[in-house]
């Protein structure tokens, strides 16, 4: 049942008349919190502006994945190249400055502070002395629109907008700041049918425009098949299944899942 990839070895070059190196490459990567063995052997490779789906059971190490390549846990071995260029990412800083930038569910907005000014946290347009707010709101609302995300007023309080418009500003918020990988962590998770669609529309308009390589983890197969490229299974710390999404489908995912959960209650798995 497992399509397990093919040890990876060289990036590819880049050079020319070869082809384009993936955006980022993982390989043979393991990390352990004390007795347990939160990731055991992942490899995976995320090409150009493609979306990558990465699907898993719950403690099968999707998030320590996703904290690894964001620069919040260091890997124990292995390695990960970014763009052809092999990587030892640092710090969330060090990982933002190589063009890979996570969303988490928490999203990181200041609830009490205006959509403008949560665009531009950190990264603050300073006219001196003061903040250049006239700036701010007016690059704010253009890259809003550039994106298609539909807020009535750059000028309201996070807290006063809904899931899935707080999800788009930070995802927003990560594009303008110049990701080139952007990893989402459940963008979708606790949303409604209008809300979720809204982050779909809004990762299917970043897949048309090409500039970014995103990889989202999602409990919801059917969104993931929806705008994903490729579907990436995560178990038990490894990555065991790699297809693209138009060669597979809503039941074979369901029936990868309802195994695992079946060997997982007859005591096999890891
Ligand atoms: N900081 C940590 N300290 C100790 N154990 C950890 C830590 N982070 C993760 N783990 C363990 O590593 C394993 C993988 O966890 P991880 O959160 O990566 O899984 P996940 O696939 O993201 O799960 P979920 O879908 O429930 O979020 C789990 O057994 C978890 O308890």
């Amino acid at each position: 049942m497992t399509d397990t990839p093919s040890p990876q070895s060289a990036p590819d070059s880049g050079a020319p008349g070869t082809p384009d190196p993936p955006a980022l490459q993982v390989d043979h990567i393991a990390k352990r919190f004390g007795a347990v063995a939160a990731l055991t052997d992942v490899s995976l490779r995320l090409r150009k502006g493609e979306v990558l789906g990465l699907i898993g059971d719950n403690g099968a190490g999707k998030s320590t994945l996703i904290k690894i390549l964001s620069g919040f846990h260091r890997p124990d071995t292995g390695r990960i190249v970014v763009e052809g260029e092999e990587v030892a990412i640092k710090s969330v800083d060090h990982a933002r400055s190589l063009g890979i930038d996570t969303v988490y569910q928490d999203l990181a907005l200041i609830n009490e502070l205006t959509v403008y000014h949560n665009m531009f946290l950190n990264r603050e347009i300073v006219r001196w002395p003061l903040l250049h707010n006239r700036a701010m709101r007016r690059l704010a609302r253009k890259h809003l629109d550039d994106l298609g995300v539909r807020i009535a007023s750059v000028d309201a309080e996070v807290a006063k907008l809904s899931g899935g418009q707080r999800q788009a500003i930070a995802v927003a918020r990560s594009v303008y700041s110049d990701a080139r990988i952007l990893l989402l962590d459940e963008p979708l998770a606790a949303m409604g049918a209008k809300e979720g669609a809204l982050i779909l529309d809004l990762v299917r308009d970043l897949k048309a425009r090409g500039e970014v390589s995103i990889i989202i983890i999602a409990h919801n197969y059917a969104q993931v098949l929806e705008v994903c490229d490729r579907v990436n299974l995560l178990q038990h710390g490894r990555i065991t299944y790699d297809k693209e999404t138009a060669e597979t489908s809503l039941q074979e995912l369901t029936d990868l899942v309802v195994a695992e959960y079946r060997n997982t209650r007859r005591g096999g798995g890891s």
